[in-house]
């Protein structure tokens, strides 16, 4: 059974749902973004994630901001921009958070730098941004699930980029993600989670078959 992280959340209510219906993460995003959300807000919404682990999702962040973001109790910092293994490590060692840190894949090339990340606790595999794109994420863009064919996983992973309700299943079939992530796939419109999409991805990545 694939774990399933919803990424991208803003209210409380959906944070409430998405946990209840069996979410093993809630994301928060703290970058530039239709989805972004301030520290003030992130407060009130930790106070929603019932079961569910919250992830705090960056891009590039300084020091200062990194570590307001942990203060808040965030026990996973998921980095989203061009931090290199040097100061993934750092952001670590100052925030004291778990760090796991996305990957842009467009060819089996760029699963050679994950390696260069030996302090990281875990991956996001996510499709790079549509060319032209000044946001680093959320997308709703996927990449050839055919290029992780004989990957062998060096750290705990999640898939991410255009997963949906209706083709989850079989990207965890294709890839064997032992998770998967979210965030356009459950919206219908842009930045707002829809309840029925999120509880039919759940549902249907929960069901799913790893190969
Ligand atoms: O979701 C955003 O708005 C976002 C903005 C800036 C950096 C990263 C962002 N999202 C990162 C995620 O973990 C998304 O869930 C991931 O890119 C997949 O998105 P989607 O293809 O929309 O499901």
């Amino acid at each position: 059974m694939a774990k399933v992280k919803i990424c991208g959340l803003k209210d409380p209510d959906m944070v409430a749902f998405a946990a209840r219906e069996g979410a093993d993460w809630v994301g928060f995003v703290f970058a530039p973004s239709v989805r972004q959300v301030t520290l003030a807000a992130a407060e009130t919404l930790l106070l929603s994630v019932g079961k569910a682990t919250p992830v705090a999702l960056m891009v590039d962040p300084s020091d200062a901001e990194a570590q307001a973001v942990a203060a808040l109790g965030f026990p996973i910092l998921q980095l989203h921009g061009q931090e290199t293994p040097a100061r993934a490590a750092e952001l670590k060692s100052l925030t004291g958070c778990a760090i796991w840190k996305a990957i842009g894949v467009q060819t089996r090339d760029n699963l050679g730098q994950i390696g260069t990340f030996p302090d990281i606790d875990g991956l996001l595999l996510d499709a790079k941004p549509p060319e032209g794109a000044t946001i680093a994420g959320g997308h709703g863009a996927a990449f050839d699930w055919s290029i992780l064919k004989g990957w062998t996983a060096p750290k705990p992973w999640l898939l991410a980029g255009g997963l949906t309700p209706e083709n989850v299943a079989e990207a965890i079939a294709a890839t064997g993600a032992p998770g998967v992530d979210v965030s356009s796939g459950v919206e219908r419109i842009r930045g707002l989670k829809d309840r029925e999409l999120v509880r039919a991805f759940i549902r249907a990545a929960k069901a799913s078959e790893q190969p």
